[in-house]
């Protein structure tokens, strides 16, 4: 399919109840192309009433989901995952189309966000509970695992499929019912999936899409109601400390998935060409739009200037085009917001006396492109050491000894990845003990698996997505004492 007859193809209304359907009035806003800044299409802007009929199927539809086996359920979830894998090239194409990556990026994030469905088809049937004598011998105890029951997932536009499929696939294999509100930049790859479950035979009112360009005001009367048990949120940590007050009110659960800042730290005995390779990944997967991006590199001073020199020459080899050109190495940025910030922290940085070794201004003319910039003589007081950058910016500073790195690295609010490079085991596996953080790849730039607990500390957040850990999220624990 070429680029128009894919967007004429995608369903822009909302879905409900397992249906496409306009939004209150008719309401409608642009998505925007990041490569033009033009409109690629309209979809439907939710208002809170419709937001409200949203809820009304999941409620509707939770019963008769909980009760439908888990065989089943695990079942539909595997078409899933076979349908988004048939259409793998159709879904990249419409992802690099609303959010500007490289079209090779979208490809993988296509394989990655599908793997939750096949996990989460794998787990649906081991939700298990146990049975145990009292120890006082007076009874006998069970314990059984039960949907949380309906949910609201609210996803940012980085990842447009996989954050909304690390909640979708756990909550809908535990037997919850779910509401995505997808980012209003990018809401095209939801509605996609949504198609795809109905077809993949997802009952009606299970899962139900609702754009709009009105976050706020739409997600507020469903955070407020009762019926809605639990919201699970990706994205600022900002945003995420709003949505914790608001939800405070009801007692509703939640699960943050909030901003990282990881610290990329490279001793003096790792492998200097092993680590160049984990920082390209660490730093440039997602053109570094991405929460696990490395977003400071630390460097004992006895490799930093052979580090520094061949990140420099590598990062030099990433072309800056169109996301759809496939010799494409990096896209344009998501949007003006997010150009203005790149471009504010480089700016800061040298202000305030970095020096900039690579980059470092943005082309300029349409579209909100920025070049891989490497900013060296980075000093603390730079804004860039403690705020998210978002873009495929790498700053790096100098450590002398392990102490020295391990503190740098925890200097930080956030909690939420880690990268170490060292050959050394012990080295490894004490500092990854040491770091405050949810994660710590060793020797490794990607750390991401559909397998594994993901998640953060301190302002990174709380809860886990992935693992056997994810599903953990969509169950209540109940105890039923027997005599
Ligand atoms: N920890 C993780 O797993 C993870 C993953 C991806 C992104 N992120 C973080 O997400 C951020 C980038 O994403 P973003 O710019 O889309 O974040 P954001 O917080 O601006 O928006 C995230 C989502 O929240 C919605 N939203 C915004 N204000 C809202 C409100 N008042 N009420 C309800 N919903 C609201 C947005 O429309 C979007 O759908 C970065 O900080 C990144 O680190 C974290
Ligand atoms: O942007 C953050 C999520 C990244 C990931 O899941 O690999």
């Amino acid at each position: 399919m070429d680029q128009r007859e894919l967007l004429d193809s995608i369903p822009t209304q909302l879905w409900i109840g397992g249906e496409p359907i306009d939004a209150e009035g008719g309401a409608t806003f642009p998505v925007r192309d990041p490569a033009t800044g033009d409109t690629l299409v309209e979809v439907a802007d939710a208002t809170p009433a419709d937001a409200m009929r949203a809820l009304d199927a999941a409620v509707a539809a939770q019963r008769d989901w909980a009760a439908t086996p888990a065989r089943e359920r695990g079942e539909i979830l595997r078409a899933v995952f076979e349908a988004i894998t048939a259409r793998a090239d159709d879904m990249a194409l419409l992802m690099t189309l609303e959010m500007g990556k490289a079209i090779a990026e979208s490809k993988a994030e296509i394989k990655y966000g599908a793997e939750f469905f096949r996990w989460f088809s794998e787990e649906a049937v081991r939700i298990a509970g146990r049975y145990q004598p009292a120890p006082a011998g007076n009874g006998r105890i069970l314990v059984t695992r039960q949907p949380v029951g309906p949910c609201l997932a609210i996803t940012p536009w980085n990842f447009p499929l996989a954050m909304g499929t690390r909640k979708i696939g756990p909550a809908l294999a535990a037997g919850c019912t779910m509401i995505v509100k997808p980012a209003s930049e990018t809401p095209l790859t939801m509605l996609l999936l949504a198609q795809l479950c109905a077809e993949a035979g997802l009952p009606k009112g299970v899962l139900s899409v609702v754009t709009t360009s009105k976050s706020g005001a739409v997600t507020a009367p469903l955070i407020d109601d009762p019926r809605l048990r639990k919201l699970t949120f990706t994205g600022s940590t900002g945003v995420g400390k709003k949505l914790v007050e608001s939800s405070a009110k009801g007692l509703l659960r939640t699960s943050m998935e909030l901003g990282g800042n990881a610290p990329f730290v490279v001793f003096d005995d790792a492998d200097i060409d092993k680590a160049v390779e984990g920082a390209m990944l660490a730093k440039l997967r997602n053109g570094g739009e991405a929460c696990t991006a490395a977003n400071r590199f630390h460097v004992q001073r006895s490799v930093l200037a052979e580090f520094t020199s061949k990140l420099v020459e590598k990062m030099s080899s990433m072309k800056l085009g169109l996301g759809t050109d496939p010799e494409t190495k990096l896209g344009p940025l998501v949007n003006a917001d997010q150009l203005e910030t790149v471009t504010e922290l480089v700016d800061d940085a040298v202000a305030a006396g970095a020096t900039l070794s690579l980059g470092g201004s943005a082309p300029g003319g349409a579209g909100y492109f920025y070049p891989a910039t490497v900013l060296t003589d980075v000093p603390d007081t730079a804004r860039i050491l403690k705020e998210e950058v978002f873009g495929p910016v790498a700053p790096i500073v100098g450590f002398d000894t392990e102490d020295d790195g391990i503190a740098a690295a925890n200097d930080t609010e956030f909690g939420l990845v880690a990268y170490i490079y060292t050959e050394n085991l012990d080295r490894a596996l004490r500092v990854a003990e040491a770091l405050e953080t949810g994660m710590v790849g060793v020797n490794r730039g990607v750390i991401s698996d559909a397998a594994a607990p993901f998640g953060g500390v301190k302002q990174s957040g709380f809860g886990r997505e992935g693992g056997f850990e994810g599903i953990n999220e969509y169950l209540e624990t109940k105890y039923i004492a027997l005599t």
